[in-house]
């Protein structure tokens, strides 16, 4: 790949995440539950696996808000009018992101209870 078009993906995977950021509720509310558990990490004082058990469940959540919203929007230009199969694949789509969140819900949940916990 020349380099100039290995810097312009870059910029392009740039304007998809500020137009997704800016489109998208869903991904603002991940966005600030990842600031807010990543300062969490440095506010208990985290090991290193804890962050990077943090750090790829963030980076999960978000890229698969990013797919999900690229599959939203190929169904809308492939498929405007109500078709089951667009519900299926956008309902899949959403399915996924769930799915995700849940399990990293659920790690930051192992990570973090007992640490507020030990507050007490
Ligand atoms: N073209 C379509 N054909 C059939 N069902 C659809 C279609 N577009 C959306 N749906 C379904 O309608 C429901 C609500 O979809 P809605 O349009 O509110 O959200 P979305 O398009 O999935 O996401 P967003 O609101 O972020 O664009 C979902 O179950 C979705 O699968």
């Amino acid at each position: 790949m020349k380099p100039k078009k290995f810097l312009l993906s870059f910029k392009y995977a740039g304007h998809g995440l500020k137009d997704v950021f800016n489109q998208e509720q869903n991904f603002r509310i991940h966005s600030v539950a990842a600031l807010l558990t990543i300062s969490a990490g440095f506010i208990f004082r985290i090991t290193l696996i804890e962050w990077l058990v943090i750090i790829i469940a963030i980076g999960n959540v978000l890229a698969l808000e990013l797919i999900n919203t690229a599959v939203e929007r190929t169904v809308d230009l492939i498929s405007p009018e109500d078709h089951p199969l667009a519900k299926k694949a956008k309902d899949a789509g959403a399915a996924s992101v769930l799915i995700f969140s849940c399990a990293a819900a659920i790690a930051g949940a192992v990570i973090f209870i007992p640490k507020v916990l030990s507050l007490l």
